[in-house]
Order: structure tokens, then sequence, then C-alpha cells
């Protein structure tokens, strides 16, 4: 069965950030993710998670956080340097992390000249990382105006031209629903490439139990396909974190 992240930029934002591994932990969850983890040293957040028996499954280059910052350079003619760096730095926090997972972010752009820089900074970086297991998500652009990648099939074109074994799908249910409408359509037609899936409600973006996204059907497409990652909570709580979490499976 797939197991369950916390992606702690956005649950149990009632309490700091290195408080809230150990409240995942008791809430259930097995991993967490942090989008930007960058402003904490990385092994306080380290200590934070081994304490509280948490694999870290996921973060973001690059390092701007989650409060205004650039959506990521990858795909943006002219900032090669720039992704570089980032890269760089988000490599080493990953390996400080045991991080499973390095989403690599293509930022807002547009064009041929924008698809050949992403392809181009990805052929770079699965060399430059040829143990990390990176990602790249499809986004919608009405919440992230602007952003490159917010196509399934161009990410699975991007995947099948860079043909390398550390580049995967990372497949977001709530932009799926945003972007495709149907969820599980889309999941059928680019499951093979996923490496690593989120969730939430829509429309709104809170809790998956609320909203028309058939989570409980959704789950069981993921078992029945076999996958066997994680499957990671993206969502703004409603209410308070811990009284919203009845739509996660416990054992
Ligand atoms: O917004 C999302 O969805 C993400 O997964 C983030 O990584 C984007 O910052
Ligand atoms: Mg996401």
């Amino acid at each position: 069965m797939a197991r369950f992240a916390a992606n702690l930029t956005m649950l149990f934002t009632e309490l700091p950030m290195l408080d809230r591994f150990a409240a995942a932990a008791d809430a259930g969850f097995q991993g967490v993710e942090i989008l930007f983890p960058y402003d904490i040293p990385a092994r306080e957040l380290s200590r934070a998670a081994v304490s509280a028996g948490l694999e870290m499954v996921l973060i973001n280059t690059p390092p701007p956080n989650w409060a205004g910052g650039p959506r990521g350079f990858a795909a943006q003619p002219g900032q090669e340097d720039r992704f570089r760096h980032d890269f760089d730095r988000a490599l080493r926090f990953a390996q400080a992390l045991r991080a499973r997972h390095i989403h690599v972010m293509s930022g807002v752009a547009e064009g041929a000249q924008a698809r050949a820089t992403l392809i181009a900074n990805l052929a770079w970086a699965v060399q430059r990382a040829p143990h990390a297991s990176l990602t790249i998500e499809p986004i919608n652009r009405t919440d992230f105006p602007g952003y490159f990648l917010s196509d399934f099939d161009l990410a699975a074109d991007i995947i099948a031209q860079i043909d390398a074994p550390n580049l995967g799908l990372q497949f977001d249910a709530y932009h799926a629903r945003m972007i495709e409408g149907d969820v599980m359509a889309a999941w059928q037609r680019v499951a093979p490439l996923v490496r690593h899936v989120q969730i939430a409600g829509w429309p709104g973006r809170h809790e998956p139990s609320m909203g028309d996204i058939d989570y409980p059907a959704f789950f069981a497409a993921l078992e029945d396909g076999g996958y066997r990652g994680w499957i990671s909570a993206e969502y703004n709580p409603a209410r308070h974190t811990e009284t919203g979490l009845d739509w996660l499976p416990r054992p």
C-alpha cells in the first residue's frame, strides 16, 4: 500500500516548523515533504524528522521561499547559471535530509525556447545527480499564472526525451483536476511515469474529503495499478489541521 506524507509547508502551520514533524507522526503520517526548506539548517530539519521517525520525501528547487519567491528557473532562457547554482544547493539539502525526491520547478516562461531550455537544464541535472530522483510537475496556470509546465502530455514528452532513469512525473491530483477536469483519466494516461503523488480537494485546495475528487476511488486505482510511491497531502487546511484528517487511511 502507498504511504502517506504530510506537506509541512501547508499542514500543521499552527505550529513552528520544527514542531510540525512530531505532530505529523502523531497524526499517522509516515513521511513529510517541505516545499522550500532553505530557511532552516538542514541538520535541524533532519534531527526533527529522525526523532519523529519520519522519512523526508520531497523538497523543491529552487531556494526562494514559499512566501513570494519565483517558482523556479529551469525553463527560463538566460537563467541557466542561476538554475545550476540553485540545483546544487537543493542537492546539498536533499543529501543532508535524505530526501527521496527533488521537484525541479520550471518557473514562468513560454514558447519553444523555454521548452528547449527546460530540456537542456534537466539533461544537465539528471547527469549532475545520477543518484537523486528528480520530478517535474504540471501545475495549473490559474493559481500560478504563466507557469511553463502546465500540461501532462508536455511533461510526458519531456520525460521521454530526457529518457533518464532518475527523472519522473509528480502527479498532483488537484492540478490534474484544474488542468484536465478528469483526474482518473489523466492518471490512467501517465501512471507509468509517476514517481510521486500529491492530493488536495477541488475546488478550494482544502482537505481531500472536501470537493468532487473521489479519493477513495483514486487510492484504489493507485493500489490496483501497482503504485508503490508516496501520497502527499498538499493542501490548505480549511480547519485545524488535525480536525480535517478524517480522509487519512490509518491502519
Ligand atoms: O503547488 C504545487 O502543487 C507544488 O507541488 C509545489 O511544489 C509548487 O510550489
Ligand atoms: Mg503539487
